[in-house]
């Protein structure tokens, strides 16, 4: 059973096999267990349910996460708040245009992928505007699939749609690219409620406890997460960085030096490589950006 929704105290429960939903508590002895987390048990948990005797229903047990995407809870706050787990795709919701989606925050975002181990698609959503022929070079090179829709001409829906049947996906994006409109084209009565969300979210009635799996029609599973800011990674060191740039990392065991950061290094076949043409600088320029503002972060 999978948990698809919480609100801190309740949780609903969802039976794939019978299609049954359940609202549920938890055992008190779980609460205890997950308090380095703000929630110990969220949206995309695997869950074991059992009636009590009062006709109840409770959680009695977790299992093993996959994965699991985090957000610090707030600047000061060591305690950190997970997003969802056991998320089978990320897909990142993007436009060339009206509004241009920053470079920078997709390889963020992506960086965030390769961390957790979550296989990431980039859509270029508002196709019939501009198909994002500059976003597709980049994060092709970079072995990422880049795939184009249109709410508008209804280019690319169908293909959308059936990736989202296999499995937990989680989408996301800056506000206007076209998220809700995307997933409204999909499934219309989740459209709805993911425009509410999202319009709460802006006016910033949003608590970081609420969250939410929605069940599309065709059976497929999505996280919609308004609220990109401070979504990542809550520990990353500069040494560790490049692990998560498929691109440049794939070059580095030719490096000159086994601790290579790829900056200024004589003999790194990272800046080989870039200087080839086989990194794009965009992916380059982000990765010195993030090693920059982290660094400055840094303890
Ligand atoms: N031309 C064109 N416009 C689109 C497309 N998809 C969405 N839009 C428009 O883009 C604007 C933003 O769309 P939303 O679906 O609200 O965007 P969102 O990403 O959900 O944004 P937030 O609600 O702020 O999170 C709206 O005016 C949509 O009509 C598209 O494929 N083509
Ligand atoms: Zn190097």
């Amino acid at each position: 059973m999978i948990v698809t929704k919480s609100t801190g105290s309740w949780y609903t429960v969802f039976d794939m096999g019978s299609g049954e939903e359940f609202r549920c508590r938890l055992r008190g002895a779980l609460r205890l267990e997950g308090r380095r987390s703000t929630n110990p048990v969220v949206v995309g948990d695997e869950v074991v349910v059992e009636k009590t005797a009062e006709s109840d229903y409770l959680i009695t047990s977790i299992l093993p996460r996959k994965n699991y995407l985090i957000r610090r809870s707030t600047n000061l706050s060591r305690e950190s708040h997970i997003i969802a787990a056991n998320i089978d795709y990320i897909y990142i919701i993007v436009s060339a245009e009206q509004p241009r989606t920053n470079p920078e925050f997709i390889d963020r975002v992506l960086v965030t992928c390769e961390a957790y181990k979550i296989p990431a698609t980039i859509v270029v959503n508002k196709s019939d505007i501009d198909s994002g022929e500059e976003f597709r070079e980049i994060y092709e090179l970079a072995g990422y699939e880049v795939i184009n829709t249109s709410v508008k001409t209804g280019e690319g829906i169908e293909e959308l749609s059936s990736r989202l049947r296999g499995g937990l996906s989680l989408l996301t994006g800056n506000s206007g690219v076209g998220k809700s409109s995307v997933i409204n084209a999909i499934d219309p009565s989740i459209g709805a409620r993911v425009g509410n969300i999202s319009h709460y979210h802006r006016k910033g009635m949003h608590t970081t406890t609420f969250s939410e799996i929605f069940r599309l029609s065709n059976g497929g599973f999505i996280i919609d997460t308004p609220g990109i800011k401070g979504f990542g990674l809550v520990d990353l060191d500069n040494d560790e960085l490049a692990r998560y740039f498929p691109d440049l990392s794939r070059y580095a065991p030719e490096c000159g030096y086994y601790n290579c950061t790829h900056i200024h290094e004589p003999d790194c076949a990272v800046m080989q490589a870039f200087a080839e043409g086989k990194i794009s600088e965009s992916r380059y320029e982000s990765y010195l950006k993030m090693l920059d503002d982290d660094g400055k972060h840094r303890k």
